[in-house]
């Protein structure tokens, strides 16, 4: 008798990495980005709009405008012409300043073949529409799965090859369930993998990407009241009321609580707040201080999404009814050139309030004009 195979479920697939990434954007994190996918062993193809940049990328070895004094790896080729970038490339990654991303993702839509993965590494939340950057991308970019790579990853030390995390997120349809090695999210989290970046996968876009634009307004919060002069205490109660204003609004716009709890999260508040490496902090602590707009950074222009993502942080929150006192504040210093120091200090006076906020509990409290005037001298 000839024994015939059972048929049985199928099993799941082992997960492969994707062979060549093309990287949108070569500015400082799509060159860490880049550099971090060579050294996994992937065929990394860096797109610049400039050309100088990218001829110094393949000749110097080094991004020298955006990156300098970073040796870039084997395996990543800067390429001048966005179609070479995508021709043949397996997933792609965009990595502009959020403003750009719907006129990038465009352009990806005329030379990405349809079913390519793109993930965007942007920061933000489209300011007339209130969208998402993936949300944003997956408008451009019809038929292609859109996810998002986000953590607390200063480039310049993922470029250096310090130990650094981050979350790579895609949704997960049911074959993704089934055989979840061939998902993007594995696919990518395995060709962003080396010996000192480990990455971490989710489904939950909204909640990774909720915690990376509102930790760029917190960072601006942590940063005026750092440069007026205060210390631990203060940013230490930013960062942790502002880790309830991150949570509300991903909470509201249907994210997982627990992601905000994690390295998209309160990962990358903590990492954003806490220095001066960041250049959310950065802006904030030249404010604070009292340097006048036009001359922090030297006058150089510099991408500080909290400053762009301030009103869209906040239209939104107004648009899903969530409180966000920290970004309000921060919005209007930065926007509507409201006073810093009477800003922080009416935002310390507010009424008691309850943690957690499901107690729904407000009292008001004696707090005199005078008292709100004395903490804003301290601060201005
Ligand atoms: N730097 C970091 O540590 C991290 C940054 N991010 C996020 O990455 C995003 C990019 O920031 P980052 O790389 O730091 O910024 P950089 O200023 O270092 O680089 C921005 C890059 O985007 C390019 N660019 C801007 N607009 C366009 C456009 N319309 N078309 C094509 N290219 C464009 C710039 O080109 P050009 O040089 O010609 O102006 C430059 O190469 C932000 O959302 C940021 O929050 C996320 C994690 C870490
Ligand atoms: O997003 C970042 C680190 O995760 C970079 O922060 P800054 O944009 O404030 O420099």
């Amino acid at each position: 008798m000839k024994l015939q195979p059972i048929p049985g479920p199928s099993l799941p697939q082992p997960a492969r990495r994707y062979d060549t990434v093309a990287v949108i954007g070569a500015g400082s994190w799509g060159t860490a980005l880049a550099a971090t996918l060579a050294r996994s062993g992937a065929t990394a193809r860096l797109w610049g709009r400039d050309p100088a940049v990218i001829t110094d990328i393949n000749r110097q070895r080094e991004n020298t405008r955006h990156l300098p004094g970073v040796p870039l790896p084997e395996g990543l080729f800067g390429i001048k012409e966005m179609r070479d970038a995508l021709d043949g490339a397996d997933a792609a990654l965009i990595v502009v300043p959020s403003r750009s991303v719907r006129s990038v993702a465009r352009q990806v839509a005329l030379f990405a073949p349809k079913g390519m993965p793109v993930a965007v590494c942007a920061k933000g939340i489209e300011a007339e529409t209130g969208l998402l950057m993936t949300q944003v991308a997956e408008e451009e970019l019809p038929g292609h799965p859109v996810g998002v790579v986000s953590g607390p990853t200063f480039a310049r030390e993922t470029a250096l090859n310090h130990p650094t995390a981050a979350t790579v997120a895609f949704a997960f349809g049911p074959s993704d369930r089934i055989n979840p090695g061939t998902s993007p999210a594995v696919r990518l989290a395995l060709s962003l993998t080396t010996e000192s970046f480990r990455a971490y996968v989710s489904d939950d876009l909204v909640g990774v990407e909720v915690g990376g634009a509102v930790k760029n307004v917190i960072a601006i919060a942590c940063g005026m009241m750092t440069g007026a002069g205060f210390a631990e205490n203060t940013r230490a109660a930013l960062i942790t009321r502002g880790l309830d204003e991150m949570k509300q609004l991903a909470e509201a716009l249907g994210g997982r609580r627990e992601t905000v709890t994690g390295l998209s999260g309160i990962g990358d508040l903590t990492l954003t707040c806490s220095s001066p490496t960041s250049r959310n902090m950065s802006l904030g602590f030249q404010l604070g201080e009292g340097v006048p707009r036009a001359d922090c950074f030297d006058g150089k222009p510099v991408v500080v999404e909290g400053e762009m993502n301030a009103k869209s942080v906040t239209d939104l929150a107004h648009r899903v009814g969530v409180s966000m006192p920290i970004c309000e504040a921060v919005q209007t210093i930065l926007r509507d050139g409201a006073d810093l120091g009477a800003t922080f200090a009416a935002l310390w006076a507010r009424p008691i309030e309850s943690e957690p906020r499901s107690m729904d509990l407000v009292f008001d409290h004696p707090a005199s004009a005078q008292a709100i005037q004395n903490l804003a001298e301290r601060i201005s």
